[in-house]
């Protein structure tokens, strides 16, 4: 299993040194929060921050969008130098048309579901995504505690992914992935697990880091 540090915990004072430490560490990617204050209740950073970390890592930089009309936003993410673009099914009419352009960008699409959204509702546009992301937590703020029946859809995935060669997608989670957590997840198709406050709330990012990674490990 990959993690993804989420640096919506890091000190935003010393971003750049945040990255850097989990890198050194064997990070896998970092993990990067956008929230618009109306998707949800909460305001993080935008493309800005996206591209000053470029100039800092050679990490692949996935971003997470909670914002709406995601599709309004692919341009700019781009020429930012995002990686991948995770949009919102709830934030859009027009999720089809929103991973469809992040493709023609040359960015990986990944679509995201909310804990009360079900995997069927997806299910058109799996042929298109390179990722999905169950949220383990309603999403817009760090810290949360994990919601366990979210397995069910990382179980879902994994046998819709195992049941057809054509479809080509991660199956992620975010929110509330800790210790405990992360041995459950790994049981549960689960291939790349964001990681926020479990990484940066207290201790040492990269010991944080290791621990997270070597239970995952010992789990699968
Ligand atoms: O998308 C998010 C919140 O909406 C964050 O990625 C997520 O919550 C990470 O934080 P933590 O690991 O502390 O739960
Ligand atoms: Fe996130």
């Amino acid at each position: 299993m990959q993690i993804a540090p989420s640096i919506l915990s890091a000190d935003f004072g010393h971003l750049a040194r945040a990255v850097d430490a989990v890198e050194k560490a064997g990070a896998d990617r970092i993990h990067i929060d956008v929230m618009d204050g109306l998707f949800v209740p909460n305001l993080s950073f935008g493309p800005q921050i996206v591209s000053v970390l470029r100039q800092e890592t050679t990490l692949p930089l996935e971003v997470h969008l909670m914002v709406q009309h995601p599709e309004e936003w692919v341009k700019t993410f781009a020429d930012a130098g995002a990686d991948m673009l995770l949009v919102h099914l709830e934030a859009t009419p027009h999720i089809h048309r929103a991973l469809s352009l992040i493709k023609q960008t040359g960015m990986e699409p990944g679509v995201v579901i909310n804990p009360g959204t079900s995997v069927d509702a997806i299910d058109m546009v799996l042929p298109i995504v390179k990722q999905v992301l169950v949220m383990t937590v309603d999403p817009g703020f760090g810290g949360q505690e994990f919601i366990p029946e979210m397995l069910e859809k990382t179980d879902e995935l994994a046998t819709i992914h195992d049941r057809d060669e054509s479809l080509d997608f991660k199956i992620e989670i975010d929110g509330g992935v800790n210790p405990g957590t992360i041995k459950l997840a790994a049981k549960h198709g689960v291939d790349i697990a964001v990681a926020g406050s479990a990484v940066y709330d207290g201790g040492n990012p990269a010991d944080n880091l290791h621990h997270l990674q070597k239970l995952a490990a010992e789990a699968e």
